[in-house]
């Protein structure tokens, strides 16, 4: 397998930085968005002002609005399209597709309670063997500067062995992990951990808190994992501990913003207009909400970010049941 060019689905800020990134190794980039205005900003002032203002961007991509087209013209789809909408934009793709498919966006579907990898599966109809998840501790603003970024690429190793090679850059670092259960798992789960260290902060709670929230959060990772049918393990590495570590305690995490701004007393709706991007854990929580009732699992974390989020609970509210919890044996 030889890739000369590659195709961003998305053209929010991580698939213009991923685009940015992949510029650099690919003769030609072809990145879709749904914007006319962001696709032709893109194309003619080299830039997305919407969403990575200040990033100068290489003559060699392509924007398009035309999904069709972006879609056949490479020969590596890379799809990075908040979770919830990912099943409506590729339903549109009405012939066979026969190239390498990576889920670079971290959720979990609310209404079927399914990965992103499925949701591929099931619109494309593609090989297995052909779908992967690139996740880890990786801000797009970052990304696009070219600093040094490590992330995890996972699915099945031989194809994904000529995928890591062909995407490695200087900056742009990939480890593979064939458990793509688990690799999705961390990207989604610890937006929602995000949220509840930005809350924690935006109360004033101090250095303990947010390590204890980190640490019981990654543990609730884990919980999940297993559900899904995941490895645990994988929730130690870049795609688990390593993301969940970035954006809980990140400036640039738009969920650890949100949070923070719960946190000072804003309401759901303001914080979600004042942080003005996705802010994918108010989502992913709603479908781990459902999970834990539907398999009669305890994720307290994520359980008391549902209540804030969606059930008018105050964050302080939130904090005393965590603190007033059954003491328990520390499970790991
Ligand atoms: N920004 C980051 O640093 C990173 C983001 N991600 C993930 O990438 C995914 C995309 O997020 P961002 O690009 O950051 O979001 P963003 O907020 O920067 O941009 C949102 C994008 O989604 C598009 N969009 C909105 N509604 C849509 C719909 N109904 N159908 C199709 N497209 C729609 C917008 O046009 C825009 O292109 C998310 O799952 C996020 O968690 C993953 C790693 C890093
Ligand atoms: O996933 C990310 C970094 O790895 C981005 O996090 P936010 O969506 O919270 O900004």
């Amino acid at each position: 397998m030889f890739f000369k060019s590659i195709s961003v689905i998305g053209s929010g800020s991580w698939g213009t930085a991923l685009a940015q990134v992949f510029s650099e190794k690919f003769e030609q980039v072809f990145l879709w968005g749904r914007s006319e205005e962001v696709v032709s900003n893109i194309n003619e002032k080299r830039e997305n002002i919407k969403y990575l203002k200040g990033i100068k961007l290489r003559e060699n991509i392509h924007a398009s609005t035309d999904l069709k087209k972006v879609f056949r013209e490479s020969d590596i789809i890379v799809v990075a399209v908040p979770t919830q909408h990912i099943r409506d934009v590729l339903k549109d793709i009405d012939f066979p597709v026969d190239k390498p498919v990576i889920s670079a966006s971290k959720g979990i579907e609310i209404d079927t309670l399914k990965l992103i990898s499925d949701v591929i599966f099931e619109t494309l109809k593609i090989d297995r063997k052909l779908i992967f998840a690139l996740s880890g501790p990786s801000f797009a603003k970052e990304v696009a500067l070219g600093l040094p970024t490590a992330v995890t690429l996972g699915g099945e190793i031989s194809i994904g062995e000529k995928l890591q090679m062909a995407l490695n850059t200087q900056s742009f670092r990939l480890y593979l992990n064939e458990d793509i259960t688990g690799v999705q798992i961390g990207g989604a789960v610890k937006n929602v951990i995000a949220i509840a260290t930005g809350a924690s902060d935006g109360l004033g709670l101090g250095n303990n808190a947010r390590a204890g929230l980190i640490t019981r959060g990654l543990y609730e990772m884990t919980k999940v994992a297993k559900i899904f049918g995941g490895k645990p393990q994988t929730l130690y590495g870049l795609s688990g501990m390593g993301d969940l570590v970035l954006t809980a305690t990140g400036e640039l995490s738009r969920n650890r913003k949100f949070g923070f701004l719960i946190g000072k007393g804003l309401s759901v709706e303001k914080a979600l207009e004042e942080v003005g991007q996705v802010v994918e854990g108010v989502k992913t929580v709603k479908a781990l909400k459902k999970l834990m009732e539907k398999n009669d699992v305890e994720l307290p974390i994520s359980e008391v970010v549902y209540r804030v989020v969606y059930e008018g609970f105050s964050p302080k509210e939130a904090v005393k049941i965590l603190m007033s919890r059954q003491p328990k044996k520390e499970l790991l």
